[in-house]
């Protein structure tokens, strides 16, 4: 039970991960086989991990003994240098089965380099130590010898069986194939080092006895895992600072070591306590000459005086080490801080300056709370600086990316908002390519409760999109009614942008509800972005008409018809030319003549003839629709396409009390068994909506038809 339940946890981690990098749209392309170029190789490796994920624990979810495991290994595989990812130790078998069992398996590689660097490490630590005080003995010497052979049967798997399968690339392509991986293994300086850090110089002990640690000098040749594993790290921990400073340390402290083990020597060759200089041989010999050394490097003083020119060279050498050795890795370490914390500096100052600022000009108490206020909640957000007149990547760390190719620094971008760009409607329907040019173009921005984003008759320049929280569109006859609530993926302010509304103005205002992350997107960016992508531009175009006519619908109240205003159109019917007209006056009306020559083809005439008679029926003249236009008095949309007719007809509801209304002004006579039409076909042609002519008992879609060529 506990082993299937493990098993369920391991998966359900193991998904979860999957879900933590979604895919970008670049992974599919840089799966495919071995000709990957070396700008995916990073993907390919985490995606060879994935694959490997299932070798080591078991996709069909049947509970395998270490044995199958152990015999499914393929040695024959080559190892992924790039499929590094730490990941937690699911087998609780025992660890150097494995270590084993890891070489067949990528992902696990940089267990296998921890472990070897610990063989290194206890080399490195041991030898010095062994060799200067009396820690070896012939009560304990098994001990160390077994130690010793444990850590060379971890050098020579590494040598025999892991180096030699590790990939590397050749003209920007992984090179799989394991002969060639053996063969660049063995061309390369770390495997000379290799050979010689195993050189068994051990044999000598036979005629120098088994203290001789000294002989195993040679391990410290294989520095070079050391390095790798450090490197590795690096760029495997989310915090790789950590690391550094580790390494940093780790040199400080091995240097210490060293000096300490000095130390003892020194003082044992001239004899323990032979003076006041040298390690008196009271208490633990190691921790004493440690605290002397530690002294003696960091150059905090108060050491023994020495009392002879091997001292003085002693202790001249020590300060030196600590001068120079030291001071420059204590620098390291302080950069490294530096490196860490510069952006939580830079905001600091940042709103340290901001603040001293408004105290300096008086500026109102509570303002000066709510630009406090605005900081916080944008660090705890962001962690980083944002800068109002840059992208989303040209912030603080975004200009460290800077240096990426284009389709690398998208890849990133999407990633980082793949969440809320996924909720953006627009996207979906849109080209993928638009998303990708947009993607570097937003810039993210937030706003406190209650802020006003933008308001209605603004000129628009920007366009947004909701990240996390709520905006609250506001308008309404009254102008406080709230139109809608939009929430995480939502976009707004594309009318003005798109000047929609006959111009640029914004058509409502619009407030931030609660705290609220927006992106914006300006209109150069939009305009650019979109040029290419017509679909996108229909599409936003769509959106705001749609929202153009609730807003209308909602401003202009069904029952309200005083504030409906009728007018004839502006442009007078086109004259007809003189020679015509004397044709008609001598040819006889009802003739074909005349009905051609008044209605240009047979196909009108036909049709307008239909609408006469229908016309006639009714009493009323022709075309209503055509001729007349709804302004609502206050629907300055309207006002504005009066002044300067668009293409397209604008269609607008009216009721139809207001419709017949607007028939007797014009003396046109109706009741309310009327039934009216306009130019129907014209209509159908920009909307699906039902046109006019409805038999509804109260109200209908009246369609106004404003268009020059419908005169
Ligand atoms: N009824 C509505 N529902 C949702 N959003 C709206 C509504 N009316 C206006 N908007 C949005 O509010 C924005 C205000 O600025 P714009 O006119 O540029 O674009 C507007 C629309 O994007």
């Amino acid at each position: 039970m506990q082993h299937l339940v493990r098993a369920f946890t391991e998966r359900a981690q193991r998904i979860r991960r999957r879900l933590d990098f979604p895919p970008t749209p670049s992974t599919a392309s840089s799966e495919q086989g071995d000709n990957c170029n070396c700008a995916n190789a990073t993907q390919v490796g985490i995606s060879t991990a994935i694959q490997d994920d299932n070798v080591w624990s078991n996709t069909d979810d049947q509970p395998r003994s270490l044995w199958w495991r152990f015999k499914n290994i393929d040695w024959n595989k080559t190892i992924d240098p790039q499929s590094i990812k730490l990941k937690p130790i699911f087998s609780p078998e025992i660890s150097t089965l494995i270590f084993l069992l890891s070489l067949s398996i990528g992902y696990t590689y940089i267990y296998w380099l921890l472990s070897v660097t610990l063989c290194f490490t206890y080399n490195c630590c041991v030898i010095p130590l062994r060799s200067t005080f009396p820690y070896q003995n012939t009560k304990n010497t098994v001990i160390w010898l077994i130690c010793d052979y444990v850590a060379d049967l971890f050098y020579l798997v590494d040598i025999v069986m892991v180096r030699p399968r590790v990939m590397f690339l050749e003209d920007g392509f992984w090179v799989k194939d394991p002969r060639l991986t053996r063969k660049n293994y063995m061309r390369k300086w770390q495997f000379k080092m290799d050979i010689l850090s195993l050189l068994p110089l051990d044999v000598l002990y036979f005629a120098y006895g088994y203290c001789q640690a000294l002989l195993r000098i040679p391990r410290f040749l294989k520095i070079q895992t050391f390095w790798e594993l450090y490197n590795c790290m690096d760029s495997v921990l989310s915090n790789p600072h950590v690391v550094r400073i580790a390494r940093t340390l780790s040199y400080m402290l091995y240097l210490i070591h060293i000096n300490a083990c000095a130390y003892y020597a020194f003082s044992a060759w001239e004899g323990l306590g032979s003076n006041g200089w040298v390690f008196n041989g009271v208490g633990n010999a190691y921790i004493r000459c440690f605290y002397f050394a530690t002294k003696t490097a960091t150059s905090i003083g108060k050491n023994p005086k020495p009392e002879n020119e091997y001292e003085y060279m002693f202790m001249t050498a020590s300060w030196l080490m600590g001068v120079f050795v030291f001071a420059l890795l204590i620098g390291q370490i302080r950069d490294i801080i530096t490196t860490a914390t510069y952006s939580r500096t830079e905001y600091r100052k940042l709103v340290d300056e901001t603040l001293e600022y408004m105290r300096r000009l008086n500026l109102p108490r509570e303002l000066q709370e709510r630009v406090k206020l605005w900081f916080t909640f944008t660090w705890e957000q962001q962690h980083t600086l944002v800068s109002t007149n840059t992208s989303v990547l040209l912030q603080d760390e975004g200009r460290i990316l800077d240096s990426l190719p284009i389709k690398m620094k998208t890849d990133v971008a999407i990633n980082v908002h793949i969440q809320t760009l996924s909720k953006v409607q627009l996207f979906h329907d849109c080209d993928e390519a638009l998303l990708r040019e947009l993607v570097l173009k937003l810039r993210p921005v937030i706003y406190l409760p209650g802020d006003t984003i933008c308001r209605k008759g603004e000129v628009g320049k920007e366009m947004y999109i909701v990240k996390t929280g709520q905006v609250q569109v506001i308008g309404g006859p009254t102008g406080d009614e709230v139109l809608a609530t939009l929430t995480e993926g939502s976009v707004f302010g594309e009318i003005s942008l798109l000047a929609l509304n006959g111009g640029n103005r914004r058509t409502a205002d619009v407030r931030s509800h609660g705290f609220s992350n927006l992106f914006v997107l300006s209109k150069s960016d939009l305009n650019e972005a979109i040029l290419h992508y017509p679909d996108a531009q229909e599409i936003l175009k769509k959106k705001a008409r749609s929202l153009m006519r609730k807003n209308a619908a909602r401003e202009r109240p069904l029952t309200d018809c005083e504030s409906e205003v009728i007018k004839l159109a502006k442009d007078p019917p086109l004259e007809m030319p003189r020679l015509i007209k004397t044709v008609l006056q001598v040819v006889s009306e009802e003739s074909m003549t005349a009905r051609l020559l008044k209605y240009g083809s047979q196909r009108r005439m036909q049709r307008y003839g239909d609408k006469k008679r229908e016309a006639a029926a009714v009493g009323s003249s022709l075309f209503i629709p055509a001729y007349l236009q709804v302004v609502s008095a206050n629907d300055e949309l309207a006002r504005k396409s009066t002044a300067k007719p668009t293409r397209a007809p604008r269609i607008m509801p009216i009721t139809r009390s207001n419709a017949i209304a607007t028939c007797l002004k014009k003396n046109v006579n109706v009741n309310n068994n009327t039934s009216l039409f306009c130019h129907e076909r014209r209509v159908k042609k920009t909307t699906s909506e039902p046109c006019l002519g409805l038999r509804d008992v109260n109200t209908f879609q009246c369609m106004v038809v404003v268009h020059r060529e419908m005169h």
